[in-house]
């Protein structure tokens, strides 16, 4: 199954607030209009000022010159269930034709009369109320109120007063969505040191095994020599369940006793996946809160000491955030960054949550690069993030 297909069934299973609120906002003091062709194409090809808004919001600290990027799959992975095999499909690098909307329905008149008359749209007048409602609307999709209001001044903005459709409000909040994303969506870069050292933090069970074990199999994939440390050495459960992703990656983990220091893991690691020319070392750590401080001060230690083996190390820190703790992913983010220098993000559980607007929040706040999503718990479930599709996915364009 192509990936945005995927992304939309899966995004939505839980079915779209967002899309339903839109469609609420425009019937509830909308009023059924003749479509006029040629309708209303200025609304949607009308420059937005958005572009400065986000312009102007922080910008995402720049990669060091990256000699590759992440590989998209390029070929079948193995997966745990063959049922996932016949539907995983290379994922595509641009979103596919999307559907066309349905057309609108005919009016009351043509359905008595049964005779064929110009098709209708409702159409509600873009007013303080609509603004209101809209605002509203995103806050509860957990965009956050900054970015909500800034988003909303931007639809409004030289259409104040006009009247616009379902389709047309859902086209210019997919526009707004995809711009405050285009800048973050980037995949994770690929270094020359040998081997790049990547850390990957998040609080308890945000899907960070899981993350490794895709990551881990698309980067063999594409050619890579990957080593995996299981750093989670509280937790036996943790380390079985990195050997069994692993395995599913075909790709080597390290473990070291039960209850040992994982910063001296991490070393070791460091020095045997030098030993054995791999291009990646993967090290999971343990999931920690960020309100346990003796946690968060053993992962600044597991930098300080993968730093003495090589002073550019960790060269990417992924936090992994699962997309269904809404808000609290800004304070998760603030954390992380504080102690371990994050250099881009995971969001996973995208296909469990109807509130996906907590990724706008979290680009417009901190700009941090989005590397890759996960929309299931399968080894191809994790794909590269496309700002266009997930405006579309969120906004409900295009899926019928
Ligand atoms: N639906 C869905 N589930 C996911 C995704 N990623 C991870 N999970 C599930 O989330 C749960 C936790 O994932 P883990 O990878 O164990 O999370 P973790 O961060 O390593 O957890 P700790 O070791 O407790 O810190 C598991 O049941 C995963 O299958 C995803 O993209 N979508």
């Amino acid at each position: 199954m192509a990936f945005f297909s995927k992304l939309k069934d899966r995004l939505f299973k839980s079915s779209s607030k967002l899309e339903e609120g839109l469609d609420a906002i425009i019937e509830d003091g909308g009023a059924e209009e003749v479509v006029e062709t040629a309708q209303a194409p200025d609304i949607v090809a009308e420059e937005s000022p958005v572009t400065e808004a986000v312009e102007a919001a922080e910008e995402p600290p720049a990669p060091e010159p990256a000699i590759e990027e992440m590989p998209v799959e390029a070929e079948p992975k193995p997966t745990p269930t063959p049922v996932k095999t016949s539907e995983s499909a290379p994922i595509p690098t641009a979103p596919e034709a999307k559907p066309a909307e349905p057309a609108p329905k005919p009016g009351f008149l043509a359905r008595l009369t049964g005779r064929s008359v110009a098709p209708t749209e409702v159409r509600r007048e873009l007013d303080d109320d609509l603004l209101e409602s809209l605002e509203e609307l995103l806050i509860a999709s957990d965009m956050g109120v900054d970015t909500a209001l800034r988003v909303t001044a931007n639809i409004a903005e030289g259409r104040f007063g006009k009247k616009v459709s379902t389709r047309e409000i859902k086209e210019l909040l997919a526009g707004e969505v995809a711009r405050v994303m285009e800048p973050v969506a980037r995949p994770m870069p690929l270094y020359p040191s040998k081997p790049q050292v990547v850390l990957v933090v998040g609080v308890n069970g945000s899907g960070k095994t899981t993350t490794i074990g895709k990551l881990a199999s698309q980067f063999r994939g594409a050619g890579k020599k990957v080593v995996i440390a299981a750093g989670d050495t509280f937790r036996a459960a943790a380390v079985e369940q990195l050997q069994v992703w692993g395995e599913r990656a075909g790709v080597p983990v390290l473990t070291a006793p039960e209850g040992s220091d994982p910063a001296s893991l991490a070393f070791d690691a460091m020095t045997r996946a030098e030993a054995d020319g791999a291009d990646l070392l993967m090290i999971d750590t343990a999931g920690r809160l960020q309100n346990r401080q003796d946690l968060m001060e053993e992962l600044a230690k597991i930098v300080r000491v993968i730093r003495k083996k090589d002073p550019d190390a960790p060269h990417n820190t992924l936090l992994v955030l699962d997309a269904t703790t809404g808000q609290n992913a800004i304070n998760q983010v603030q954390t992380f960054q504080k102690l371990a220098d994050v250099s881009g993000l995971v969001m996973t559980k995208l296909d469990g949550t109807a509130k996906g607007g907590i990724l706008l929040s979290l680009a417009d706040k901190f700009g941090l690069p989005i590397h890759a999503i996960g929309v299931g718990e399968q080894i191809d479930d994790l794909a590269p993030f496309d700002p266009e599709e997930f405006a579309a996915a969120l906004t409900g364009l295009g899926v019928s």
